[in-house]
């Protein structure tokens, strides 16, 4: 099935210019979406708890940081960048009981949506603007004239305008200079939790880490071990991003080429796929979203202690060493914010 891909002559910039929007959130979506819409001339103003540690930062870019509730009654479209577990507390707290017929409610994500947590008045277009990248790239690519692919997705069009609305929303961040694709927030919140969990977060981490493991228990210098597994993933990324898994295989030599064709299936062998259905059915039938949601209203005590566990990875101290050798990972992506 084809996708419907939309760029700056699709979009009219004139109709964010003409609204007046609130940024709920200023962390690493919020930053880049609230400086950029700024920078593309949106009357734009942030909404930020009184004790947010992120008040400071966009006071020093200049943007005027309100309460969610007061950002909210201002504004007639509501961009909620906050964390997914806190969007709906903000939502029922500051910004239903300022919400009037023809405003917008805008998400970077469908978790709320797609899980039935916020449902918003029917008088209320409903839609989401997710770029496909972190905040941080967002506002870099921005700023050097370009932008990220962004997903736009409408969840309810009371107005008539919210397909328009939310494509210039898109311009205004950048996200038309790249290209943005029509979702639905069912598809984009099931492939985006299933992406970060099976391979880009989840996926990685422990592919890398349980390399890392596999080499130094066998009595491998962690220093070089780091340089196999983690350090040259980008490398290797690099080229999958530019060319796909064929530039790659193209680019390496063929010891590796075979190696990657006859071992790689091994280690992501049929019980690994079968493990990935069963985490795409979890988050089909919502076991995910309730297993966070439980566990953020319970304190995070799990989720604290596997960070925590992460943090104290052998691999993290000898990265930490090694990459103080790398004169040019000297322009960390959180630069912007
Ligand atoms: N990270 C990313 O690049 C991506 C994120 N998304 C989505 O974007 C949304 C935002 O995520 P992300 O940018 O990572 O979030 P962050 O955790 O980076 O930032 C969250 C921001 O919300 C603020 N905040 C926290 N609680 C409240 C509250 N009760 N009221 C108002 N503001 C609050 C925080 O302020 P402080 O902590 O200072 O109080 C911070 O400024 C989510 O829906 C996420 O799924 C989508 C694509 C990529
Ligand atoms: C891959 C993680 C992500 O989905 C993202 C940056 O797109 C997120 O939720 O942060
Ligand atoms: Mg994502
Ligand atoms: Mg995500």
């Amino acid at each position: 099935m084809s996708v419907e891909i939309f760029y700056d002559d699709d979009a009219d910039l004139s109709i964010i210019q003409g609204r007046k929007v609130a940024v709920i959130g200023y962390g690493s979506q919020g930053h880049a979406h609230a400086l950029s819409l700024r920078d593309s001339g949106v009357d734009v103003r942030i909404g930020l708890l009184e004790t947010s540690k992120s008040r400071a930062k966009a006071e020093e870019e200049g943007l005027r940081v309100l309460t969610p509730a007061e950002a909210s009654a201002e504004a007639d479209l509501i961009m909620i960048l906050a964390p997914d577990t806190a969007q709906r507390h903000i939502y029922a707290k500051d910004i239903a009981p300022n919400l009037k017929d023809g405003d917008a409610i805008f998400f970077g994500h469908g978790f709320n949506i797609r899980y039935g947590l916020i449902e918003a008045p029917s008088g209320v277009d409903v839609a989401m603007v997710a770029p496909k990248g972190p905040g941080h790239l967002v506002r870099r690519q921005f700023v050097d004239g370009k932008g990220v692919p962004a997903l736009i997705a409408i969840h309810q069009d009371a107005t008539g305008g919210a397909q328009a609305l939310a494509l210039s929303y898109a311009a205004g961040i950048g996200g038309t200079r790249a290209g943005v694709i029509k979702t639905t927030f069912k598809e984009e919140t099931e492939t985006d939790l299933f992406g970060e969990q099976a391979v880009l977060c989840g996926g990685a981490s422990a592919l890398v880490q349980t390399g890392f493991e596999v080499l130094t228990e066998a009595g491998y210098a962690p220093e070089i071990a780091y340089f196999e597994v983690l350090h040259e993933l980008k490398l290797i990324v690099d080229l999958m991003y530019e060319g796909g898994i064929a530039r790659m295989r193209y680019s390496i030599s063929d010891t590796a080429e075979y190696g990657d064709l006859t071992r790689g299936p091994r280690v992501v062998n049929a019980a690994v796929k079968e493990e990935m259905k069963k985490i795409l059915g979890e988050i089909q039938d919502g076991t995910f979203a309730n297993e966070w949601v439980a566990e953020d209203e319970a304190g995070r005590n799990n989720y604290k202690k596997l960070q925590a566990e992460g943090e104290q990875h052998p691999i993290e101290e000898v990265g930490k060493k090694l990459r103080g050798l790398m004169s040019w990972v000297d322009r960390p992506l959180t630069d912007t914010v």
